[in-house]
């Protein structure tokens, strides 16, 4: 059985998932050092975001085949070492937008009503309602740098709160803005004239320190500014100046350059500071959500199923991914089949989508097709997360074609591998929506559902041969399941495929070149 390391605080919902399939050891608080002496046990890690996850830990991940984050940002997990490592990192895109969302928007209101002080003077003994006098939210302006899940919902709401809404996203279009009603403008007009700045942005190399003297000078001395995306977006040194100095009227943060926030000049000053500790995402909602998504993700991927919201291998919504799951299954058979049949070093993968495949997004299947044909090489070692990049460091060229038109079958999905040992190739479909059927091989049409050990043979077609391979195969006792040829003219040269029960015994292939009109023969384990 497969074995997990929930490593951080995770609903017990995904944990209930996660056991369905695998023995679930839940150790929090781990210090580096002990999560790296424990990690090679380990098919799969599922984190938040306290555990770091480094180059040195995926390595000593040894058996680690996908790190689960149970929420969005994945930025404590060193993904290109994981990539390179064929480990799948998925997270949940959508499961806590919600909740960060609304703290966004509770962090808007606190600071504008000064709520967290004004209930720690009421608690302390205090009546106090001359401190806490507030400012309306109503009719200010609301900049929101990043309109994606989180800024979107954030903007909607204060929409109906009355505010007027500005927005910075080079990534977003103007019909998309407008359509939540959003005037998108430059950074600068923004800063100028926001009375509250949000950020929902990720943490790159571009928005690492966007907040910073210049910027905070551009603002208006009453602006206030709510981070509930990631640290290190703000400098914090240069916020808390700006803040002493009343050149900004206030800041809520929920993220931090280092987190936990240690020793801090923000923590020292008064009601124009809100601080929270990372609390985002932690609504009891959005922790089953994520739990849940990322549980599955990681029960699929141990199941050898692709991952729905994988960050190191092509994004595909779930629906998609759904209708594609078949495809990809075939475009993995064929590849496998073909990366056999071709032996040798394989130089160009040609591959050409027919029918309703033509219009669909083919990246998922040449990656699958890529992790076929290297199995044979790399067994385990790749998969959908590193066939990409193994294929291109074996110097594989992947040249696609598409042709719309519909033949005998919906959608196939044609293969051919020109090697160091030459050219074959190989089609299928699937039939009923899922059975994956071999229709072509070497240009031969035949239709039979792969099998786990075959034998094809290229041949003269003429009379007696089948019979005498047949008696060959009986006397090394090898017994067929089932056997098609496929032939373009009559008495010309033709395929056979073979379906046999176990695997061929060793030496029998060049007993069977040797029968009379056989020119070739391959056998192939799926
Ligand atoms: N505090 C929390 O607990 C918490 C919870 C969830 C998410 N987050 C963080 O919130 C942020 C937003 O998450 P999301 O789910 O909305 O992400 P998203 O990908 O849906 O949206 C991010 C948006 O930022 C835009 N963007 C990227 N670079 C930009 C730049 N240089 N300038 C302006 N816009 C830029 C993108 O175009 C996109 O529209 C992320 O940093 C995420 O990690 C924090
Ligand atoms: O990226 C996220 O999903 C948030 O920052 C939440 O982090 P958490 O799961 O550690 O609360």
């Amino acid at each position: 059985m497969s074995k997990v390391l929930v490593s951080d605080s995770i609903d017990q919902a995904g944990i209930d998932i996660l056991s369905q399939v695998a023995t679930v050891d839940v150790k929090l608080g781990l210090k580096p050092a002990q999560l790296l002496e424990i990690i090679g046990e380990y098919d799969a890690l599922m984190i938040r975001s306290s555990t770091r996850v480094t180059q040195e830990i995926i390595e000593a991940g040894t058996q680690l085949k996908i790190i689960g984050r149970a929420g969005v940002g994945v930025d404590n997990v060193d993904v290109p070492a994981a990539t390179r490592r064929g480990i799948v990192v998925v997270n949940s895109p959508e499961g806590n937008t919600i909740a960060a969302a609304e703290h966004a928007l509770a962090m808007i209101l606190a600071l504008s009503r000064h709520i967290p002080d004004a209930n720690a003077s009421v608690k302390r003994g205090a009546w106090d309602r001359n401190s806490f006098v507030g400012a309306e939210v109503y009719k200010k302006t609301l900049g929101v740098v990043g309109l994606g899940k989180i800024g979107s919902h954030v903007a909607a709401v204060a929409k109906t709160m009355g505010m007027k809404l500005l927005a910075y996203d080079p990534f977003i279009s103007t019909e998309r803005a407008e359509q939540i009603g959003c005037q998108l403008v430059e950074l600068d007009l923004l800063f100028q004239q926001a009375d509250y700045i949000t950020l929902h942005i990720p943490k790159t190399p571009e928005t690492t320190h966007l907040i910073n003297a210049t910027t905070l000078a551009k603002m208006k001395p009453t602006a206030r500014i709510i981070n509930c995306a990631r640290g290190g977006i703000i400098d914090e040194v240069a916020l808390a100046a700006a803040l002493k100095a009343g050149k900004i009227g206030g800041a809520a943060l929920d993220v931090f350059e280092s987190e936990p926030l240690g020793e801090s000049e923000l923590r020292s000053l008064g009601k124009e500071v809100i601080l929270t500790p990372h609390l985002g995402a932690s609504t009891a909602e959005a922790q089953v959500n994520v739990a849940i998504d990322v549980a599955e993700q990681i029960r699929d991927v141990l199941l050898g199923l692709p991952a729905r919201s994988a960050v190191n291998i092509p994004g595909l919504g779930p629906d998609v991914l759904e209708e594609l799951k078949p495809y990809m299954q075939l475009a993995e058979t064929l590849g496998n089949l073909v990366g056999q049949l071709a032996g040798g070093r394989v130089e160009v993968l040609n591959i050409r989508l027919q029918g309703e495949l033509a219009t669909n997004k083919s990246q998922p299947l040449i990656v699958a097709a890529l992790k076929g044909l290297l199995y044979q090489a790399l067994r385990e070692r790749v998969n959908y997360v590193n066939a990409n990049i193994e294929a291109k460091e074996r110097g594989i060229r992947v040249i696609e074609t598409r042709d719309a038109s519909i033949r005998d079958y919906a959608g196939t999905l044609h293969l051919e591998a020109t090697g160091t040992l030459g050219t074959h190739s190989v089609t299928g479909a699937l039939l009923g929506e899922r059975e994956i059927h071999l229709t072509d091989v070497d240009g031969f049409p035949i239709n039979v559902p792969p099998s786990k050990y075959m034998l094809f043979t290229l041949h003269r077609d003429m009379p007696g041969i089948i019979g005498k391979l047949g008696s060959l195969l009986g006397s090394f006792n090898v017994n067929i399941a089932s056997m098609q040829v496929g032939r373009k003219i009559v008495r010309g040269d033709a395929v056979m495929a073979l379906s046999i029960d176990d695997p061929l015994p060793e030496g029998i292939l060049d007993e069977i070149i040797k029968v009379p009109g056989i020119r070739d023969a391959y056998t192939v384990t799926l």
